[in-house]
């Protein structure tokens, strides 16, 4: 194995640090102390996991954490009526809804009825459109904790060729808009591109973001490359019990790869971090005080 191996876990901690920090600076400078809340609909069991880990470490790091749990049944009047409530409290700086959302409430009219200040998933319609012409915006937490173990790895990215496969709205198009905004030549790959393996063979950086298991093999990467693992898919072992794997081979990619982000540790804690960190930048923009630095994009 050749890989340098990019610490996502390590890394976060350090990103929560710099987080618990700017926390600590509001509230003395300032006495604001930044809020999120986090609402979840229905109790998908790994969702309620995630929400408890995000509530945990937002409370580490100082800030004021709410949970709402709504039954699965909720009416897409009463969570828009809660969105509105939470809008409109002076004490709440980011609001994040989690996703999937039950197949009776319309994802986007749910999202695009958050406050696109106060979103701090970054997918509110304006969040979309500001990122997309590079101007101050709240950015998707998983791309911007990608972006950020990139720039911590290679200094400046300008030139390198950079390969997104998968194209959702969480993780594709936005990272793919990241790599742009720091002068990547950037290929969006998908389910029906032509011969993938030649696309991704041509990549400095591969970020895999598809959801499908160890689709990825080494062979594909290109020796040196770096490897930006964002699946997260849980699978049987065979010997019983079952596993989290991400969307690459990891041995066989990290044998050919320069660096590559493990699963899990790696991409996922990122993603935790950066919501705190995006929810300190909502708050300071919400107070007229500067965005700290190294936390946005
Ligand atoms: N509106 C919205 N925003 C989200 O950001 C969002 C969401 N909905 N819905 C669910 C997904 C999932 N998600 C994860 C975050 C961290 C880990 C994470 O830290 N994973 C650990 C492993 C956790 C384990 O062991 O199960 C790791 O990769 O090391 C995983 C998953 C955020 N999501």
């Amino acid at each position: 194995m050749s890989a340098t191996v990019i610490d996502g876990k390590a890394f976060a901690a350090k990103v929560r640090g710099q987080v618990a920090t700017h926390v600590t600076a509001l509230k003395n400078d300032h006495g604001i102390t930044p809020g999120l809340a986090v609402v979840l609909v229905g109790e998908d069991p790994a969702s309620q996991v995630y929400v408890r880990s995000k509530g945990k470490m937002t409370v580490e790091v100082g800030m004021k954490s709410v949970e709402h749990k709504l039954d699965a049944d909720t009416s897409e009047a009463d969570l828009l009526a809660l969105i509105q409530k939470l809008n409109d409290d002076a004490q709440i700086h980011g609001i994040l809804v989690q996703l999937p959302l039950p197949d009776h409430l319309d994802e986007d009219l749910v999202i695009n009825s958050i406050d696109p200040a106060k979103d701090v998933d970054g997918f509110h319609i304006s969040n979309v459109g500001l990122l997309g012409t590079g101007q101050d915006s709240m950015v998707p937490c998983t791309p911007l904790g990608c972006l950020m173990m990139l720039r911590d790895h290679h200094g400046s990215l300008s030139g390198m060729d950079a390969v997104v496969i998968g194209r959702s709205n969480i993780v594709g198009k936005p990272m793919a808009q990241l790599l742009l905004g720091d002068s990547c030549t950037v290929t969006i790959a998908h389910s029906r591109t032509k011969d993938l393996a030649e696309v991704v063979r041509r990549a400095d950086i591969v970020v895999a973001a598809v959801g499908r298991p160890q689709m990825v093999p080494g062979d594909w990467i290109k020796p040196g490359a770096t490897v930006i693992d964002v699946g997260i898919n849980r699978i049987d072992k065979p010997e019983g019990g079952t596993r989290l794997v991400g969307d690459v081979d990891y041995e066989s990619c990290a044998a050919v790869a320069g660096a590559i982000t493990p699963v899990p540790g790696g991409v996922g804690p990122m993603t935790i971090a950066c919501l705190l960190a995006n929810t300190v930048t909502a708050c300071c923009r919400a107070n007229g005080l500067p965005a700290p630095e190294g936390l946005t994009a």
